[in-house]
């Protein structure tokens, strides 16, 4: 935990910290029959980063849910830091994007925290949400209106919304979703730039590896009750993604990137039109 969550420094002593941030043990989730995991061992380390892969209704945002205790696991146990950032989805937002600035939405990330009211509570909040906006380089356009701004921009302010607490442990529900390439590399480049500075761990839940492959130490892969934990090489391979689809899947790579050809929504590994137009 950190020593003072209102520092807003670079939080580089965590870094150094070797004890996990989360461990699930023997984590079962089920609703009713439907078992999301079972028997599922995992633990998060310090500055660790975690990539949750999986099809639609496989429990990635069920997983996040565990993390944020808005779920409890039905078997097993979960240990976990209260240091937690989140990003959210996208359309999870409920404000007005026209009456709302970015610095507003920063802002709400330092809300209910323990600043008042005071002059002080209001100099402090100025300062966080100041040096978080500084962090994701969104200072430029902090008064500009949310919905005037790309949706790169959009996606960065939510990223320092979720640094403005200094979480030890930073969730991420697919952050990539509808940005461009490029918006992508700079949302996942800010976020691996956080964990290395601070040691922050990092749990992404994305329908594309190829742009967090770079930086991804492990992946956790969810399929319709199973899983496999390991790293991309362990994880992205033809033998082990056909054991747990249940079905012949293909992983390919080519130059950096990995096409996965296949299993239920194996389309939504490619990133670029070229490469979704082999798949089948
Ligand atoms: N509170 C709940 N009560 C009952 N069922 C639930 C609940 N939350 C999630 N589920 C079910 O668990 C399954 C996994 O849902 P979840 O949203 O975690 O999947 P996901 O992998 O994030 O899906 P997507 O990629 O579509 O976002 C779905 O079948 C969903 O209906």
């Amino acid at each position: 935990m950190p020593a003072d969550p209102t520092d807003p420094g670079t939080g580089a002593d965590k870094a150094t910290s070797s004890a996990p941030v989360a461990v699930f043990d023997h984590a079962r989730l089920a609703f009713g029959g439907r078992v999301l995991w079972d028997e599922l061992d995992l633990s998060i380390g310090r500055g660790e980063f975690v990539a949750v892969l999986g099809p639609n209704g496989s429990g990635k945002t069920s997983f996040l849910r565990c993390l944020l205790g808005q779920y409890a696991l039905t078997g097993g146990t979960l240990q976990v830091t209260d240091a937690i950032g989140y990003i959210p989805q996208q359309h999870a937002d409920d404000a007005d994007p026209m009456a709302v600035r970015g610095r507003d939405l920063v802002g709400f990330g330092v809300d209910g925290r323990r600043w008042g009211l005071g002059i002080r509570g209001r100099r402090r909040r100025r300062e966080l949400v100041d040096h978080a906006l500084a962090q994701v380089d969104a200072t430029a356009f902090a008064d500009a209106p949310v919905g005037v701004l790309s949706g790169g921009e959009q996606q960065r302010l939510r990223v320092a919304q979720a640094l403005t607490g200094d979480p030890e442990l930073l969730l991420c529900d697919e952050p990539l979703a509808s940005l461009d390439p490029t918006n992508q590399r700079r949302v996942v480049d800010l976020i691996d730039a956080r964990r290395r500075s601070a040691g922050t761990s990092i749990v992404f839940v994305t329908h594309e590896i190829n742009p967090v492959l770079p930086v991804v130490d492990k992946v956790l892969y969810l399929v319709g009750g199973r899983f496999r934990i390991g790293t991309p090489d362990e994880v992205m391979t033809t033998a082990t993604l056909s054991e747990l689809y249940g079905s012949d899947v293909e992983v390919i790579r080519v130059n950096d990137r990995l096409v996965v050809i296949g299993g239920e929504d194996a389309v939504h590994h490619c990133v670029d039109a070229t490469v979704e137009e082999i798949a089948p």
